[in-house]
């Protein structure tokens, strides 16, 4: 019997990109990654208010390539920060556009992703979705005791691409992804580090703004007690804080670029700041890898190194030096968002797996007064 075939398209806005894809069924028939000038981006007040310009920017996009919209079964957006919720795919609806469009989490180039996809869909008459956004939640309760108790620890990671590589790895390993435990860590801008238990990720860093390894261009987990005295220093105003651990931390901080590619070079070079400071980032993540190791109480399947810092060879070789005793080292550098999100809306119009309602009934532990 023939399968039916479904025509995705899929939509993952970055900071500084939007990535688009169409997809029949599991086969990528076009892909593009449409960068933005820094001068256009940023000449909008807000992320919402940067919309009309990238729908436009995708449409003119998908007609230059001579693709035929009305043909599509469905779009799919990478998912913003919304509520937290549970992982899966998600039907777009009205809640998720408000919350989408208030930022109820944050700024992030992802808050577009519903948005857009739901423009298009609805234009075409089709259903969208999103799909394991960065707010997925499934921390255990323990993992949400920050130690100070008007802070709560959060869940805001790379949730799509940690679940897709744990799920392509667990196929390769010929069992469910529920039936392993795995620490999967996305290296990118920011830098995630998620404990996967039999299919939840019980305990994560918050990568956006919040903790963990510093990154290209995030500071991560910094001296609590020396921020508060830099904030009240009187030389700074929030922004300026705020932009210096995010943006601006990380490598940016240390070494003026975001780029990896860059920092090898200057390695290469005899710099030898940089090659303590590419070192301490390789060091940080290792470190983070031992707590989560301690999460799963020492029951790893493997450890699984994905991004775009994990093409460097010389800083996993790093990493896994210090981590290897735990469990298995499996790479796989970049990431797989476009295809994942594909998969996410093809389980969904297969049948295969029942579409999630936002925001449904999430259940998190309230530790705060
Ligand atoms: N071949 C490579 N070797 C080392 N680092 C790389 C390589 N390719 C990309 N990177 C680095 O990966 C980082 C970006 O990762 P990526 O996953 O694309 O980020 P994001 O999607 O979060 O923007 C940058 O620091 C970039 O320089
Ligand atoms: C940690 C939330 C998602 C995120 O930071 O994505 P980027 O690294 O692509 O900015």
């Amino acid at each position: 019997m023939q399968t039916k075939e479904f025509r995705i398209l899929v939509i993952n806005p970055g900071s500084t990109s939007t990535k688009i894809g169409v997809f029949d069924n599991e086969r990528s028939i076009f892909e593009k990654t449409i960068r933005h000038d820094t001068d256009v981006i940023q000449s909008y007040k807000s992320i919402i208010d940067q919309y009309e310009f990238r729908k436009q920017t995708i449409l003119e996009t998908l007609d230059q390539e001579g693709i035929n919209i009305s043909k599509l079964s469905a779009v799919c957006g990478r998912g913003g920060l919304l509520r937290p919720i549970e992982g899966g795919t998600y039907r777009v609806n009205e809640q998720m556009l408000d919350d989408l469009r208030k930022g109820y989490g944050g700024q992030h180039a992802s808050n577009l992703g519903g948005i857009l996809a739901h423009e298009i869909a609805s234009a075409l008459n089709i259903p969208a979705f999103i799909v394991d956004p960065v707010v997925v939640d499934e921390l255990d309760p323990i993992a949400r005791i920050s130690g100070f108790s008007l802070i709560e620890r959060r869940s805001i990671f790379h949730a799509l691409n940690q679940k897709a590589v744990a799920r392509r790895v667990a196929k390769e390993l010929g069992k469910k992804y529920e039936e392993l435990n795995f620490i999967v860590v996305h290296m990118g801008g920011g830098i995630t580090v998620g404990a996967h238990k039999q299919g939840r990720v019980v305990d994560v860093n918050n990568g956006l703004d919040g903790e963990g390894p510093f990154s290209p261009e995030r500071a991560g987990t910094v001296p609590a007690g020396d921020l508060v005295s830099l904030c009240f220093s009187g030389e700074y105003y929030r922004e300026e804080i705020l932009k210096m651990l995010v943006g601006q931390g990380g490598l940016v901080g240390y070494l003026g670029t975001n780029d990896a590619v860059k920092v090898e070079k200057m390695i290469e070079a005899g710099d030898e700041k940089a090659k303590l400071v590419y070192s301490a980032m390789a060091y940080q993540v290792a470190k983070e890898i031992g707590a989560a190791s301690a999460v799963l109480a020492g029951k790893v399947d493997a450890i699984i190194l994905t991004g775009g810092l994990a093409y460097g060879k010389g800083f996993v070789k790093e990493i896994a030096d210090r981590v290897k005793w735990i469990a298995d080292v499996i790479v796989h550098p970049g990431e797989n968002e476009l295809q994942a999100l594909a998969e996410g809306a093809l389980r969904v119009l297969r049948g295969e797996e029942k579409e999630k309602v936002y925001p449904g009934n999430f259940s998190k532990v309230e530790v705060l007064q």
